[in-house]
């Protein structure tokens, strides 16, 4: 390294962080909280995906798509309302007052207070020490974070870039001057984007279609949860087309698919294209650096790059893609630059939760069924069904289950995955018992209020019990009350 480039004899900043998502704020809170003089270079909207055009406006529009269809289910209530009329400007409108009033929390100001020197613009590095910001201003540093993100990725089937496609990043504007959703959506992807955004516009008006070209929708969950998604989304509606590849576009907004019936044409108004997100890494000296190798910015367990003093975070180290995941790889990314060489901390995904924000929610942490089995582990699985729950009963919403996995012999959770209203809720207790090594029986121990939701994790630690009942002590204790009757 050291031939190539010359390394300053001093630094104007311990630690730059680059990029402004979930991630990089994060690191440049930790790096200013322990009085380190950290600069964080950010390039377009503070708060990145999450605030601008991912978790906030997506959930914002779930929320309106959710009244819709309450007030359209309302007589099953046995409140008779009419059909919903969608006011579809106001309700973009509403997604963008929802981004407005959560900016401060990831503002300029709000960090500026906190002891972060922000500083707008596109960094680029033009030596392992050195960025050059809008290709004018250089700052120096020991350390770096990259948390430039992700983007979604485009695949190229002829005709792609002809198709008037829209992506998670670019609908939010489009639609906001559109005096209604789309009449026939298709969504290419039926991942998290893809099922929570088919969901909401099918409640808003649209009739979408998803195609998907594994052989179901949310592959990286529970395959009897992401069943009564797939359940839930056909009987709103929409149409879902899996193992169904994508071949091509043709002219007249039409997308052509083949699945195992053969080919297929779909003619649509709009179409989102939702098949993944890939890393953000070229354009900014990376390449360069030698930082990336087959496409992918090369990091280890302590989310050190191939250059000891060049950390990253987030979407852009390709290890996981949520917003909370990129906070907790902040953590890792900040305190390794800024402790090295003295410390280090390996991280570690395994008590990190995820939440689909489809109806019924899905949400799991730890290992599904599925990556236990072909991690060759021996589990036990149990199951508790919220058609018994009390509270879900009383809602009308009888549906879904609570599902935990645990080490063969112990109640020491390997993972849970639950369906169902209030899902994600519902799962934190889970997450802080696994977190914290609390087994089943602890859940068991603690006294919930009745009627809640959940309540759930408590029945379903009551199963685990059940079924690991002291049956030998059992028929003696039997025999003894049968003595005591005389
Ligand atoms: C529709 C949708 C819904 C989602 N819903 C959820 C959800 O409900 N829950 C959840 O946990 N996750 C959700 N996610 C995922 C979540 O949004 C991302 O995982 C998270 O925002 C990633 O944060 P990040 O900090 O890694 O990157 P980003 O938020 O993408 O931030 C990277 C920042 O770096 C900046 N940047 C890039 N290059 C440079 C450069 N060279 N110089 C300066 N700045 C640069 C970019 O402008 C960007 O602001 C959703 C995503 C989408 C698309
Ligand atoms: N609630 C949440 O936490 C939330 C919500 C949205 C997104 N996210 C994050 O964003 C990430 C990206 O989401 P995503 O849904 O775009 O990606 P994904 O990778 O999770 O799902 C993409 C889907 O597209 C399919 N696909 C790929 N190529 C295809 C093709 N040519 N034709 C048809 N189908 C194709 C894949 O089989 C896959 O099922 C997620 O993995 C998640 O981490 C999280």
């Amino acid at each position: 390294m050291a031939k190539r480039w010359q390394k300053p004899k001093r630094f104007d900043r311990n630690l730059i962080v680059i990029g402004a998502g979930s991630a990089g704020l994060v690191s440049a809170y930790i790096a200013a909280m322990v009085q380190a003089k950290v600069t964080l270079v950010e390039a377009h909207d503070m708060g990145g995906d999450c605030l601008n055009t991912g978790c906030v406006p997506s959930k914002a529009l779930i929320k309106s798509a959710k009244v819709a269809h309450q007030v359209a289910d309302s007589p099953r209530f046995g409140i008779q309302s009419g059909a919903p009329v969608i006011d579809f400007p106001a309700v973009m409108r509403r997604v963008r007052d929802v981004i407005t009033a959560i900016e401060p929390h990831d503002s300029v100001e709000r960090f500026t207070g906190l002891g972060v020197d922000c500083v707008k613009g596109y960094a680029r590095f033009i030596d392992p020490w050195t960025i050059e910001i809008d290709d004018a201003r250089q700052l120096t540093a020991k350390s770096f974070i990259i948390a430039t993100g992700a983007a979604p990725f485009i695949p190229p089937l002829p005709g792609v870039e002809d198709s008037g496609y829209l992506t998670s990043e670019s609908l939010w504007d489009v639609m906001a001057d559109r005096p209604s959703a789309p009449a026939r959506l298709v969504i290419l992807g039926g991942g998290p984007i893809g099922c929570e955004l088919a969901q909401a516009f099918q409640r808003l008006g649209s009739k979408v279609t998803i195609v998907e070209m594994a052989d179901r929708l949310l592959l990286k969950e529970d395959a009897d949860a992401a069943a009564l998604v797939t359940a839930r989304l056909q009987a709103e509606g929409v149409t879902i087309h899996t193992a169904h590849r994508a071949l091509r576009f043709s002219s007249g907004k039409t997308l052509v698919v083949e699945g195992p019936q053969g080919e297929k044409s779909i003619a649509y108004d709009d179409i989102i294209i939702a098949v993944g997100r890939k890393p953000r890494v070229s354009g900014f000296g990376l390449e360069e650096l030698g930082l990336v190798v087959d496409g992918q910015l090369e990091n280890d367990d302590f989310l050190r790059t191939n250059m000891p003093h060049i950390y990253c975070a987030g979407d852009v180290a390709g290890r996981q893609q949520l917003t909370h995941g990129g906070s907790h790889e902040a953590w890792y990314a900040s305190v390794n630059a800024l402790a090295r060489p003295f410390k280090k901390y390996r991280t570690d995904y395994r008590v990190l939760p995820r939440v689909t924000y489809t109806e019924p929610e899905l949400a799991s942490v730890g290992l599904t069924e599925a990556e236990a089995r072909a991690q060759g582990l021996s589990f036990d699985v149990t199951r508790y069904d919220l058609d018994d729950l009390d509270r879900a009963i009383a809602e009308s919403e009888a549906h879904g289950f609570v599902k935990i996995l645990t080490a063969k012999g112990s109640d020491r959770i390997l993972g849970a995955t639950i369906i169902g209203q209030n899902a994600g809720e519902i799962l934190a207790e889970v997450t802080f018992a696994m977190k914290h090594k609390m087994g089943l029986r602890k859940i068991l121990q603690t006294i919930h209020p009745y009627p809640t939701w959940a309540e759930a994790n408590k029945y379903a630690a009551g199963q685990f019990g059940l079924a690991r009942k002291p049956e030998a002590l059992l028929k003696w204790a039997e025999r003894w009350f049968r003595w005591q009757r005389g």
